[in-house]
């Protein structure tokens, strides 16, 4: 809980948000936390005493796959609507939540006759609560997603708005502080939906702005130094990605040279990764890097290796037994065993692997291993520091800017741990794959850079497909392989969207791959979002 009580400690202003596994409750946290006021969600069947651990002044229970009726409907814990009563908590349920306030204080939800879905209009009952005319007007457009509705609302609530099919579209208690919206104010669709946050939060609620990244720093400072003493040495896994590089330079801050970095070549990096990434770090961020070349031990244990779990699951491990070897090693040098590992694991890594049951979302890591979360070995003898556990990655790139982090680190790409392993489908060690697959991705990152493309895309690479293809080159057969290349837009890695290239960057890309790459005579284009697929092939 060191992140929480950092967290707290900057703000007694905490909207928490139950999380019923609405596609936009993380939507829901980033848009408060977009006001300046510190937003936690957690499972929306977490106990009494978990929420109020939290000490929220706002909760806000999120939308959800379920219909209130279902025998597995998810809810709050019994003594919930008695607690937020008590402690004057405002609550705000938003689509299922507010099914669920509604049924849950004796009113009653059905089936709609009709449902809506995507844009409605409502027109506005009653203002002077959640809704204020200056911001709202009469009547706005919103962004709905349901088919239950409520039929008869609990006693002491009135209705704030309606849908334009008639629909009960706003609904508040004012005098117990509950307040519920049918649509999702946090979608951009619903053109007033940050207005009426912002009204609700800072007019209805009385919450102050004050989550700031500087606080949040200097928090995190005290807490580093507090749990490594005075004399405590800190090992930093550093891949020269955003994440490791911000949570590298914020630790170096707190306990200076007590703090050992190490990169780890596993032969899995991209083309002149190991040298751009390690004199960037001796010119640009002035910190001490060890570079430890692991190629041969991550390529022997990966050789024969089809499965894609198999693989990340080798990776994982690998790589802490490379830090615990490391840690010896210092321990002969320092006469003292660094106890902790820093890690850049971001927020959606945490909500991913604990969301709400019931949800219907599955846990990240069954999906895929991502190597520093689910893929740690229990027995593990370094202790774990997380400062960036609480972050989204633009909120991650706001704090580098506040470390002074150059530009040119914020701005990169994602880059999995697992690296190429999970771009070369199949056996990595088979052939020419790794290194036809470096030449690929190193002439389309190019182009993109070239074309002024790169920071307009969340993410770009080629994968190396384990098929031949039949060609024609120079009137000669080739039977070569084929490769695919993959861009795409996204805020946090969750969902994503495939990336519009013009037809002209297209085709003197495929030219380019396929006149100066041996072994190549096909290319392909990824043009499928997240969901259903993943941005990563494996
Ligand atoms: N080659 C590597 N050497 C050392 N540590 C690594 C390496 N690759 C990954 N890691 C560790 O694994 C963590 C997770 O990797 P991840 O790719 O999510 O983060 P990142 O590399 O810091 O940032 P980004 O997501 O922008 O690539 C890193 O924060 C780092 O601690
Ligand atoms: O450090 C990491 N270790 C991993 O094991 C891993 N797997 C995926 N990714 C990155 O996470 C984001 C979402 O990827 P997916 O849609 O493929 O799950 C994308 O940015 C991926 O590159 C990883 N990062
Ligand atoms: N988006 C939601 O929260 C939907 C709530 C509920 N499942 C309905 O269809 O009405
Ligand atoms: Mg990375």
């Amino acid at each position: 809980m060191d992140g929480l009580a950092a967290a707290q400690h900057c703000s007694s202003n905490l909207v928490l948000i139950l999380d019923y596994g609405s596609q936009y409750t993380h939507l829901i946290t980033r848009r408060i936390r977009q006001l300046s006021v510190l937003s936690l969600c957690i499972s929306g069947t977490s106990t009494l005493q978990v929420i109020a651990e939290h000490r929220p002044r706002v909760v806000i229970l999120s939308g959800g796959p379920h219909s209130v009726h279902a025998a597995d409907a998810p809810s709050f814990p019994s003594g919930f609507l008695q607690y937020v009563e008590e402690n004057e908590v405002f609550v705000l349920g938003i689509c299922y939540g507010m099914q669920l306030l509604v049924q849950k204080l004796g009113g009653q939800v059905r089936v709609g006759e009709e449902q809506e879905y995507g844009k409605m209009e409502i027109t506005v009952e009653k203002e002077g609560g959640i809704f204020r005319s200056e911001d709202v007007g009469e009547s706005q457009v919103v962004w709905m997603s349901h088919g239950d509705e409520a039929a008869r609302l609990p006693d002491g609530f009135s209705v704030a708005a309606s849908s334009r099919q008639g629909s009960v579209a706003a609904v508040e208690n004012r005098e117990r502080r509950l307040y519920g919206l049918q649509y999702h104010p946090e979608v951009t669709h619903s053109t007033k939906g940050m207005d009426t946050l912002r009204h609700f939060l800072f007019d209805v609620c009385g919450v102050a702005a004050d989550w700031k990244m500087q606080d949040v720093l200097e928090e995190e400072i005290k807490i580093i130094k507090k749990s490594v003493g005075p004399d405590g040495h800190v090992i930093c896994a550093l891949s020269g990605g955003v994440d490791s590089t911000v949570a590298a330079t914020l630790v170096h801050k707190a306990i200076g040279d007590r703090l050992h970095c190490v990169f780890v070549d596993n032969g899995l990096l991209r083309y002149k990764e190991r040298e751009r990434v390690m004199s960037t770090f001796e010119s640009d961020l002035h910190l001490p890097v060890t570079c430890i070349d692991a190629t041969d031990r991550f390529l022997s244990k990966l050789k024969g290796v089809k499965d894609p779990e198999c693989k990340r699951k080798i990776i994982g491990k690998e790589f802490i037994c490379i830090f615990d070897d490391f840690a010896q090693e210092m321990e002969g040098k320092l006469g003292r065993r660094p106890e902790f590992l820093v890690q850049g694991t971001l927020y959606p890594d945490v909500i991913e692997s604990c969301p709400p049951p019931g949800s219907g979302r599955t846990h990240s890591h069954t999906i895929k291993s991502h190597h520093n979360v689910g893929g740690l070995p229990k027995d593990m003898k370094l202790k774990l520091i997380e400062p960036l556990k609480l972050l989204f990655k633009d909120e991650v790139r706001l704090l580098g800017r506040i470390l002074n982090v150059p530009e040119s680190f914020l701005k990169r790409h994602p880059f999995p741990g697992p690296g190429l392993a999970v771009r070369v489908l199949g056996d990595v060690t088979e052939g020419n794959a790794l290194d036809i697959l470096r030449q690929v991705d190193e002439i389309f990152i190019q182009s993109i850079k070239d074309a002024g493309l790169y920071d307009s895309i969340w993410q770009a690479f080629a994968v190396f497909l384990p098929v031949q293809t039949v060609g024609v080159q120079g009137d000669k057969r080739t039977h070569s392989h084929a490769v695919a290349l993959r861009a795409v837009t996204s805020e946090d890695g969750m969902t994503a969207d495939w990336f519009y290239f013009d037809h002209k960057f297209l085709q003197d890309v495929v030219r380019k791959i396929c006149n100066s790459v041996r072994g190549v005579n096909r290319v392909c284009l990824d043009i499928t979002s997240k969901p259903p697929a993943t941005v990563e092939w494996e």
